[in-house]
């Protein structure tokens, strides 16, 4: 019974991550759906202003907080492990359908960009930055992300896995490729209006500032791993001419592995 409530649940927190994730699209590039960044009356400069940063500054302390490992072992002692990443996904895309609802347009014009060219290389761009977030989702993990193999290993009666440490890939050029996507999707936009901009700012600010506290879980997870790749992998802005040294670098890491598990082999 307990199996079949841990899939059921698996299963509609996806489904409001994709609806949530889909939304996000549609409502950061002002098209298609009913309450978009931009529609609406327009309302009253400060009190809109306020209304929004609180609802981004929700939207960073659930998205944030739950996802730091000290809350997540208070909160395994309340709510069972499998679900536990289930739950924060459909609290974080619950958090986004608040924002959505009650977020506040502030439509005046910052820029707009009048040339049919330029709007296409920004709708490109726009594009990209989405793709980029759903294409690095993969690279990571895109099942232990969303919580679904943790409830497979439920229901198979395994122990939970975890994902391995990625550095293939674009993780090999930068160490956070779908913020990156994530920066590409938020900025790019030929229209630019004040509420956009506030979104853009504060999404900008929150995801510099989550970096370094998930960044600090990484070095407690992986140790001098982790190090060793935040010294030579740039953060958003892959350098020119240096996967030649990564590469030189992980053959002789590589090597000295395989030199120490022979070691450990021999003992
Ligand atoms: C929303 S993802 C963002 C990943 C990364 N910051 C990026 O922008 O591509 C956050 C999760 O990815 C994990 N993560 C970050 N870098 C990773 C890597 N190189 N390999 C595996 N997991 C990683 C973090 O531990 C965290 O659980």
């Amino acid at each position: 019974m307990g199996r079949i409530l841990a899939f059921i649940y698996g299963i509609i927190s996806y489904a409001a991550f994709l609806a949530a994730f889909c939304y996000a699209i549609a409502f950061v590039g002002d098209f298609y759906v009913p309450k978009t960044i931009n529609s609406g009356e327009a309302g009253t400069l400060l009190p809109s202003l306020l209304i929004n940063t609180a609802l981004l500054g929700l939207f960073a302390i659930q998205h944030s907080g739950m996802a730091r490992p000290g809350f997540k072992k208070w909160w395994t002692k309340i709510i069972p492990e499998p679900i536990e990443r289930s739950t924060y996904v459909l609290l974080a895309s619950g958090v986004l359908f608040l924002l959505y609802w009650l977020w506040q347009p502030l439509p005046a014009t910052v820029w707009s960009l009048e040339n049919e060219i330029g709007r296409w290389i920004l709708w490109g761009l726009f594009s990209l930055g989405w793709g980029l977030v759903v294409y690095t989702t993969f690279l990571i993990s895109h099942a232990h992300l969303f919580g679904l193999t943790q409830i497979r290993d439920f229901i198979k009666d395994r122990d939970l896995s975890e994902p391995d440490f990625q550095t293939l890939n674009l993780y090999r050029h930068m160490r956070h490729p779908m913020m990156l996507g994530f920066f590409l999707a938020f900025w790019s936009t030929p229209e630019m209006t004040i509420g956009h901009l506030l979104f853009s700012i504060a999404t900008t600010a929150y995801i510099l500032i989550a970096l370094q506290l998930e960044e600090n879980d990484l070095v407690k997870a992986f140790g001098e791993r982790y190090r060793k790749y935040r010294q030579r992998v740039p953060k958003f802005i892959p350098r020119p001419g240096h996967k030649a040294s990564i590469d030189v670098e992980e053959k002789s890491n590589e090597s000295s592995q395989s030199l120490s598990e022979t070691l450990i082999s021999e003992e």
